[in-house]
């Protein structure tokens, strides 16, 4: 897990099998667990290529859930270079 991507990078996988969403500054490939979300495909495919942290604590997962979201870390946010967080506007 040791690249880093900016805002711009991750916004550029909003497809449902091609899906990274930004969860507490860890850049997640939600691609191959989307199938498995026991809350449905739909809601990750509405945060694709944002930051979905707001999102992700407002279910309160369980801890089983912090730790899946652990294993598809790809790499964590640059925030210094890229453009603004999409989701903040
Ligand atoms: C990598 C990101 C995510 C992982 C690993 C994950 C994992 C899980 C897991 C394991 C559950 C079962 C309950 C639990 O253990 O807490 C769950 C339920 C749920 N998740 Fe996620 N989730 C993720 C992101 C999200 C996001 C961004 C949303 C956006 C709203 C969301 C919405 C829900 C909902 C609504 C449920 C409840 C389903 C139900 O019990 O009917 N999840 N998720």
């Amino acid at each position: 897990m040791s690249r880093t991507l900016t805002y711009a990078d991750v916004a550029a996988h909003t497809a449902r099998h091609d899906l990274y969403v930004i969860i507490h500054s860890k850049v997640l490939d939600l691609s191959k667990f989307i199938d498995e979300h026991p809350g449905g495909e739909e809601v990750l495919v509405d945060q694709g290529g944002k930051d979905a942290t707001d999102a992700f604590e407002d279910v309160g997962h369980s801890a089983d859930a912090r730790r899946i979201l652990d294993t598809l870390a790809i790499g964590t946010l640059d925030r210094r270079v890229g453009s603004q967080d999409s989701s903040a506007l």
